[in-house]
């Protein structure tokens, strides 16, 4: 049973993939309550409120998925996850039009002061002329961060008339077009901008992006939204040039700090604020619920992850295609793992034929991660792979060749380790299976799967019997059997496959035959 922790309000409709999953329990609690067992917690589900350090990650060694019910994952350690192959996944265009419809709100509250003129009513008053709104039609917007929401916001501006200017380096110029947005620097959009909105993420490079230097460029009277994330926009320089009248007034919806306390920021009247609700619809609440419990279920049933953060996107379909490769790939790494018992400093992976048609990124992981398991005491997958072969300063290449030595695809590891080198080829056929065809430059052919022995042998009478006569001694039944070598007389391989795993003491009374080079179990 996957024990699922949901640690933040999230829609308990949305969950419904994941309370019909008879394989999942759901523990709604927080991470922080007493008597909730992190350490077999195998999912969390969070939205902005828990913070998922390095820290908590530590108290949690059975964690394998986060799924984030929104957009931002500046609350996840992404890199600590990573690091311990945990896949983190969002829901990024659940909440995409609430919060374009939340900022939209702000702003012509901000413009028309209805939020202060409410209260004033509310307090039993009727002051007309104290709250003089501006009308939005032909104002300059300028929005930072044209991604799903700042999108969203400039085509619902474009239909109250107003002018926007966009500054995104990631913005191409037939975009900006199709759009009908002016495409701008940042000093720009500061200098034209009559409002000026963020939507971009909370990264290093956009932390205080709007900061004292930025907002003395801009025009007096400039009003700020921020629906994205707090500490965008410098909440200390906002508050000066609030105070000294250059900036009319802010909207925002997010703090650096939540919930922000004694803020300096909240003090002023022409600065109007909600407690982070861009994406508190039900409808981006129900979006966003169902698409992190499907991708935590798709997850445990052994699927690909639409939305990872930490690994590619694949579509069912292409899923489909590398399957099997992705298997072979695994079964590869593990082999190899088995066969070279020394430290191995490169690994050279060249890819043939139909496969090099597919994503070989994550075939390299997925080698990577199988070669990996049981090697060394971290858990190894297609996430952490790379990092975990850097880390043992492994230098891993991938390549793409013309010859796929006779079949439609391979898969070829080149190992090296102390001046020696040890190569492995698979193959995968359609309608017959995955197969290794090449073992330590050996030509063969088996089936990458269950208990298997692989000698390597002088070439002589009598090899394979002697072979077959101790494992019948020891009531071992040999189910399937392959030879190959190079040449009449010289070193020769055998791969057997059985039943049930092969014993120690039988392993050791072959290790005795002679004209046995090598010898080893590969369990797969
Ligand atoms: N208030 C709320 O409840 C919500 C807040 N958000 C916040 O809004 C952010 C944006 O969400 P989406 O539009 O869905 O993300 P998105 O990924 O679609 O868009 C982000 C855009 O920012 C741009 N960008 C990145 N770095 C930049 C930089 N240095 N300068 C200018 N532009 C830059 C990217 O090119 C991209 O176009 C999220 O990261 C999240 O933090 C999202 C949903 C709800
Ligand atoms: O999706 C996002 O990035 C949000 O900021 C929404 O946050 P929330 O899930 O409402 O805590």
């Amino acid at each position: 049973m996957h024990q699922i922790l949901v640690a933040d309000a999230i829609s308990a409709d949305g969950l419904q993939p994941l309370l019909e999953y008879e394989n999942a329990i759901l523990i709604e609690k927080k991470v922080t309550d007493p008597g909730v067992d992190l350490k077999n917690i195998e999912a969390l589900l969070v939205r902005s409120a828990t913070k998922v350090t390095e820290e908590l990650l530590e108290e949690m060694p059975n964690l394998k998925i986060i799924a984030r019910a929104g957009v931002g994952v500046d609350n996840i350690d992404v890199n600590a996850a990573t690091r311990r192959g945990i896949i983190v996944v969002n829901a990024p265009d659940g909440n995409t039009i609430s919060t374009a419809e939340h900022t939209f709100a702000m702003m012509a509250s901000l413009m028309r002061k209805i939020p202060q003129a409410h209260q004033s009513v509310k307090n039993l008053e009727w002051k007309r002329n104290a709250f003089v709104g501006q009308e939005l039609f032909g104002k300059s917007l300028g929005i930072v961060g044209l991604g799903r929401i700042g999108t969203e916001l400039a085509k619902r501006a474009k239909a109250f008339g107003m002018n926007i200017y966009v500054y995104d380096p990631f913005l191409t110029k037939e975009r900006a077009q199709q759009l009908k947005v002016e495409r701008c620097t940042l000093d720009e959009v500061l200098r034209q901008a009559d409002i000026i909105t963020v939507h971009t993420p909370l990264t290093p490079e956009t932390r205080g992006l709007i900061d004292a230097e930025a907002i003395k460029k801009t025009k007096q009277g400039v009003l700020f939204l921020n629906c994205a994330r707090g500490g965008i926009i410098d909440e200390q320089a906002l508050a000066e040039y609030i105070g000294n009248g250059h900036v009319g007034g802010a909207a925002l919806d997010v703090f650096a700090v939540e919930p922000p306390g004694e803020h300096p920021l909240l003090k002023y009247d022409n600065v109007i604020v909600t407690p982070h609700l861009g994406a508190s619809t039900k409808e981006a609440q129900l979006n966003v619920a169902t698409q992190v419990a499907k991708e935590v279920r798709t997850y445990f049933e052994d699927k690909p992850v639409s939305n990872s953060i930490n690994l590619p996107a694949m579509s069912k379909d292409i899923y489909e295609k590398i399957r099997p490769f992705h298997h072979l790939s695994k079964q590869i790494g593990a082999i190899l793992s088995q066969c070279v018992r020394v430290g191995v400093h490169e690994l050279t992976i060249t890819y043939a034929g139909t496969v090099t048609e597919l994503e070989t990124s994550y075939l390299t992981k997925a080698l990577l991660a199988g070669f990996f398991k049981d090697r060394i005491d971290v858990h190894v997958n297609e996430v952490n792979a790379l990092l975990a072969a850097k880390e043992r300063g492994i230098t891993v290449g991938e390549k793409i060749a013309g010859d796929s030595f006779g079949y439609a695809n391979s898969i070829t590891v080149v190992t090296k380790m102390n001046g020696h080198q040890f190569t492995i080829r698979g193959t995968y056929i359609e309608n017959y299976g995955p197969r290794i065809v090449c073992l330590n430059d050996f030509n063969i052919d088996f089936l990458p799967e269950g208990n298997l022995l692989y000698i390597q042998h002088m070439d002589r009478p009598g090899v394979i019997g002697r072979v077959g006569k101790i494992l019948g001694d020891h009531s071992i039944n040999i189910a399937t059997m392959q030879v190959g070598r190079k040449e009449i007389g010289g070193e020769a391989i055998m791969i057997l496959s059985f039943d049930k795993p092969l014993e120690d003491p039988a392993l050791e009374l072959l290790k005795t035959l002679d004209d046995i080079v090598f010898i080893t179990r590969i369990n797969l």
